[in-house]
């Protein structure tokens, strides 16, 4: 009976069609796939929402696929629709964050609340560079590149195959960009002091370890990478917050004056110099306060990699933990009643004596840490130059036409722009 059943099943694998073999593989791996995608999709979610809950983590229910996204862009088409109500300017977290503004109004906390946006689990918690250092970038067309790859990757976190593309036009600019360079100092033309030059020279050179291994600098690719983020994080960032500056000193007109005056002071109708720029405390409060209520980061994210306890949770590895900078920029408890008024003498003292609670690290619009903005520095240093430059020489205010709409599009933008009315001063040259 046993060889019976044996030799049936050789007789029919035997007798099976190619076809029928390449049907059954396919069905294989279509199940294993499946399995997968069951696993990543709907499994793995669920079990660290469990996980999270169980610890006394409250938030919106895991939905299959996609989280609180359709949701979240609901929310977020609908806050675009209209600009903030100037009686209150400054107070536009519903609009820029509606689905965290709610998940917190709802569960009250404002350093645990769970969302599931992107089939993740998030976690709240409380606990230029210019053209010039780049010589050969084409600043236009790079620009509206990471514009473009910005805005799609807020407005639905897909269309990929777009992504892609200009992300690979991207990288063909910079490849180009940097061949030409490298042609440039084989035939012996002096290597230039910019910061492309610095990254080349690492990528010609060998690095010896503590053990004496020697090992190449960093890959051409590695360079691609570096220049796409220093481009990004250092443009973007510093444009947006004298963007805001321009904006914030237009609806209180008295600390322009003050700032003008301090300027005038420090400079005359001179160019601004690095020593006298240590010198500026109205700007700089300006600015720090500028940093606060519209920090051109709005929030940071990280990764658990392995099992980690934090503030008493053990998250399991794989959570994505939201630093929501523009909330606690913003939270009373840290900052006081005025937390969402604009009030550059809060810093007269320094960052650490604006906040209520200075031990709260309540203060980080370039972030904390190992990985703090390494051009943070360089940014109010331009910031101040430019910001003493527009002072010296103008008065300005909003135009009519302007309408108050902060978004993000990966930094803060105004959705509708700034058009500013300029007013020449006289004896400005
Ligand atoms: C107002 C201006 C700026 C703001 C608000 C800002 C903010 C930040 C923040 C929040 C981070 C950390 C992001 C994260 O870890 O998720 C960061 C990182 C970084 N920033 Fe800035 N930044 C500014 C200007 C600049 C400038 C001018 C440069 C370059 C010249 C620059 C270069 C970088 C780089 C290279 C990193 C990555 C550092 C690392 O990962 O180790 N940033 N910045």
């Amino acid at each position: 009976m046993g060889i019976g059943i044996g030799t049936g099943v050789a007789l029919s694998l035997g007798e099976a069609s190619p076809w029928s073999l390449l049907g059954g593989a396919v069905a294989a791996l279509l199940l294993v796939w499946a399995a997968q995608m069951l696993e990543w999709a709907w499994l793995a979610p669920r079990r660290m929402e469990r996980a999270l809950r169980a610890q006394g983590l409250r938030g919106t229910q895991y939905r299959f696929l996609h989280g609180d996204l359709t949701e979240d862009l609901r929310l977020v088409t609908a806050a675009r629709s209209k600009p903030v109500p100037m009686d209150r300017p400054h107070d536009f977290i519903p609009r820029v964050a509606p689905l965290l503004h709610r998940a917190l109004e709802e569960h009250v906390s404002l350093y645990r609340v769970l969302i599931s946006v992107r089939m993740k689990m998030q976690h709240l918690v409380s606990d230029t560079t210019k053209a010039d250092k780049f010589s050969y970038f084409r600043p236009s067309k790079l620009n509206a590149l990471f514009n473009l790859s910005g805005v799609i990757t807020s407005q639905a976190y897909q269309n990929n195959r777009r992504m892609k593309a200009i992300d690979r036009e991207i990288k063909s600019i910079l490849r180009g960009i940097i061949e030409k360079r490298q042609k440039a100092t084989k035939n012996g033309e002096a290597s230039k002091d910019d910061l492309l030059g610095l990254l080349l020279q690492s990528n010609m050179d060998y690095y010896s370890d503590e053990d004496g291994k020697s090992s190449k600098g960093m890959t051409v690719e590695e360079i691609i990478e570096e220049c796409k983020l220093f481009y990004f994080a250092g443009m973007e960032t510093t444009a947006v917050l004298l963007t805001w500056t321009m904006v914030a000193l237009s609806m209180h007109p008295e600390w322009q004056d003050r700032a003008r005056e301090e300027i005038l002071q420090v400079f005359g109708r001179n160019k601004p110099d690095i020593n006298g720029v240590s010198r500026l405390k109205v700007v700089t409060m300006v600015l720090y306060e500028v940093l606060r209520l519209y920090p051109p980061v709005v929030m940071m994210n990280r990764r658990t990699y392995k099992e980690i306890e934090l503030g008493g949770v053990r998250y399991p590895a794989g959570v994505m933990l939201s630093l929501p900078v523009l909330f606690i920029h913003r939270d009373a408890a840290a900052w006081g009643h005025d937390a969402g008024e604009f009030d550059p003498g809060r810093f007269a003292e320094g960052v650490a004596r604006a906040c209520k609670d200075p031990g709260a690290g309540a203060f980080f619009p370039f972030s904390w840490g190992p990985r703090i903005c390494i051009g943070q520095n360089f940014a109010l240093l331009e910031a101040k130059v430019a910001l003493g430059m527009i002072l010296q020489r103008f008065a300005f205010e909003l135009s009519p036409a302007y309408a108050h709409a902060p978004y993000t599009v990966l930094t803060l933008h105004p959705q509708h722009g700034v058009p500013v009315r300029l007013r020449r001063l006289r004896s400005s040259g």
